[in-house]
């Protein structure tokens, strides 16, 4: 049984301005002990799923389909459950710890709350389990009487992960969670969640505009296109052999480790992803698309297997390469994806 199974969750959001549509479909699975990357440019619906799977969205926003967590659909948990869930089941790493933490609690007194409240944790074997994250982390015991403003945007980070460790959950997810960092802080945190992954096999979802993070952390990575999963397949191999003309462009416009001709020849994508309530017909991606063909136009494309190179199991919806035809241009600059 999978850590963590999506099932055709769509989400809706209802607010003064109408109905966006920010999620659409998606079926996603994460066994425990591996890491799940979310890619996709701003406002294709990486942060509203994560936000789904804790229940943090807007009261009134719709959810269909089912979350579940170990068995236990999220979606229909009673509040006390969810409560208890949020902190000991999964728990998240927030973009932007500035504002997720409190800033007239000493940081200590922050990472304390969760394990008081869930572990029953008091005196001294609650200051010892502090100290504990805080030294995982890579900071120094002292730091627990610091307040947020006393700490660089990198050590907030770092509570905000402690925090998120506290009650040992068996899902992390971590949006953007590295992204404001400095490149040794990053490494660091980076390493911490690796080891969470391989040592304590914690399941970890990684939110990231870096693909090159992806590709170096995550077993498989799901890359999204205006609310919907478009490819689906193994981390590194999904960057060096899209199956998606939009997974290629993504892949080509950030470096990734390792791959140098990437690094020589970033390129970014032309035009802005569609508005979610106003999608194109057919493939939403045809617009933008530099291989679409007639019948992307009108025909919507399911997410169907298309093998890549060590990759036989990799998902694609794009018609042009269920075809076998390339999804790269003639005489197009960056590198022909492998064959
Ligand atoms: N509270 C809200 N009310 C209405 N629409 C929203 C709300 N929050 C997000 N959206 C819309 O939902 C869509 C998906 O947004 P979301 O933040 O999930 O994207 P994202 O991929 O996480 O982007 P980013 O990388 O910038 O965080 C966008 O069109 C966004 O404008």
């Amino acid at each position: 049984m999978p850590l963590l199974e999506l099932k055709d969750v769509s989400i809706t959001y209802r607010g003064l301005r109408g109905t966006v549509p920010a999620v659409r479909g998606v079926n996603l699975t994460l066994e425990a002990g591996q890491t799940l990357g979310i890619a996709g440019e701003s406002g294709s619906g990486k942060s509203t799923l994560a936000m789904a799977m804790l229940r943090l969205l807007p009261p009134g926003t719709d959810v269909s389909g089912e979350i579940l967590l170990d068995d236990e659909d999220v979606l229909s948990m009673k509040w006390g459950r969810l409560r208890a869930v949020r902190w000991t089941g999964l728990s998240m790493v927030f973009q932007g710890a500035m504002h997720a933490l409190n800033p007239v609690y000493r940081v200590g007194q922050q990472i304390a709350e969760p394990l008081e409240l869930h572990q029953k944790l008091t005196g001294s074997a609650l200051e010892e389990r502090v100290v504990e994250l805080l030294d995982q982390v890579g900071m120094p015991a002292w730091r627990k009487d610091s307040y947020p403003h006393e700490l660089s945007g990198g050590q907030r980070q770092r509570v905000m992960i402690a925090m998120a460790l506290a009650c040992e959950p068996d899902l992390i997810i971590a949006d953007e969670a590295t992204t404001a960092l400095d490149v040794m802080v990053q490494a660091q945190v980076l390493q911490l969640l690796r080891n969470l992954v391989y040592e304590r096999n914690v399941g970890l979802i990684m939110i990231s505009h870096d693909l090159s993070v992806l590709a170096d952390m995550c077993d498989r990575v799901a890359v999204m296109y205006a609310g919907e999963v478009v490819e689906l397949g193994k981390g590194h191999a999904l960057f060096t052999a899209p199956r998606h003309p939009y997974g290629h462009a993504l892949g080509s416009a950030f470096p990734v480790i390792g791959d140098m001709s990437a690094r020589n020849n970033p390129r970014g994508l032309a035009g802005d992803p569609p508005d979610p309530s106003d999608l194109p017909s057919g493939c939403p991606f045809h617009p933008r698309c530099p291989v679409a063909r007639e019948d992307c136009s009108t025909v919507k494309p399911e997410l169907l297997t298309v093998p890549a190179p060590d990759d036989p199991a990799r998902l694609s919806a794009c018609l042009v390469a269920q075809d076998g035809d390339p999804i790269v241009p003639a005489g197009d600059p960056t590198k022909e994806p492998a064959l």
